[in-house]
């Protein structure tokens, strides 16, 4: 699939053609996108697609073998003081001291950014209800991943780079939380860049996406144009049908008998007379959600066999 090149005029992050090997395994493939500035931008895709492999080269931890990977259009590999400077950074597992306080989280982390923001660190502090005297060790899950949240954000980031920052935190604090805290980071006019399976929380966030099915780029532009482009439709066939219907532009085709459903992908204008042609006429017509286009994608990189 071909998207638009990525372009380093307006993007925080400009990914090309990235391709990444572990062995026999293939992590990226030809991977091209970019961040535009500002913004939430998702990524999504299953466990081992390669969500944590891309973001570790926007980070410089890993050297790109094929391709190219510029933030803030720098090399972050070469220039990582220029890069990092300007990122926030919470791991899907965050690894912090335990012994450590969360005051002296705090007081550590700060002494690496002079442009931290201590009254909003400590406006963070009331805000996730933390402890500044407790030990991280003590912290639940939760508590600890709002702890990194806050670490990773008080200098203020250009861009805040979260990867699956809601595993361990129960649904009404990723609601109230975690988006509140992605929502301000994007009004402020900075970047948030986070990764996730869970399509329905990208959905709810996210102007950009970008969607990863084993280390390829399925997917990848503005939410609302992806979800415009997207529709599902019922086919009423005169006769029923034995064999799936062959539709042109259709991502998948579901259903038995004469009840036929057919996601596509910009092809609403053609298809009433193609379901005209096959004996059909169109009795339903709805937006695709996430999850449904997520899957018709995934599908037609790897169809299942009859
Ligand atoms: N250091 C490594 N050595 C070997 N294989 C690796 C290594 N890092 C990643 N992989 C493999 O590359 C693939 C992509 O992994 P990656 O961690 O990027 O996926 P992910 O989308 O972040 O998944 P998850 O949601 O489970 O964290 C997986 O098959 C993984 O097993």
């Amino acid at each position: 699939m071909k998207f638009p090149s990525p372009s380093s005029a307006e993007s925080v992050v400009a990914i090309t053609d990235l391709s990444r090997h572990f062995g026999a395994k293939t992590a990226l493939d030809n991977v091209s996108l970019y961040v535009p500035k500002g913004g939430v931008f998702g990524l999504v895709g299953e466990n081992g697609a390669g969500k944590t492999t891309l973001i570790k080269h926007i980070l410089g931890l890993l050297r790109a073998e094929a391709g190219t990977v510029r933030v803030f259009d720098r090399d972050p590999v070469t220039d990582p003081v220029g890069v990092l400077g300007h990122i926030g950074y919470l791991s899907e597992q965050p690894d912090l001291p335990g012994w450590m306080r969360v005051e002296e989280l705090l007081r550590y982390t700060k002494a690496f950014y002079p442009q931290w923001d201590e009254a909003y660190a400590q406006n963070l502090l009331r805000q996730f209800g933390l402890n500044p005297a407790q030990r991280l060790s003590t912290l639940s899950k939760g508590q600890m991943a709002k702890a990194g949240l806050l670490a990773a954000q008080a200098h203020r980031p250009d861009l805040l780079l979260l990867d699956e920052p809601s595993s361990g935190l129960d649904p009404l604090v990723r609601r109230d939380i975690l988006e509140a805290v992605i929502r301000t980071v994007a009004d402020e006019g900075r970047t948030v860049f986070f990764s996730s399976h869970l399509l329905e929380e990208i959905e709810r966030v996210s102007d950009h996406i970008a969607m990863l099915h084993q280390g390829k780029l399925v997917l990848f532009g503005s939410l609302d144009e992806i979800k415009a482009q997207h529709r599902r439709f019922t086919l009423h066939f005169e006769n029923a049908q034995e064999t799936a219907p062959v539709i042109a532009g259709a991502l998948n085709v579901s259903g038995k008998g004469k009840e036929w459903s057919v996601m596509c992908n910009g092809a609403r204008q053609a298809l009433p007379a193609l379901a005209a042609k096959l004996g059909a006429r169109i009795v339903d017509e709805q937006a695709a959600s996430l999850n449904e286009i997520f899957v018709a994608h995934a599908g037609a990189v790897n169809p299942t066999q009859p």
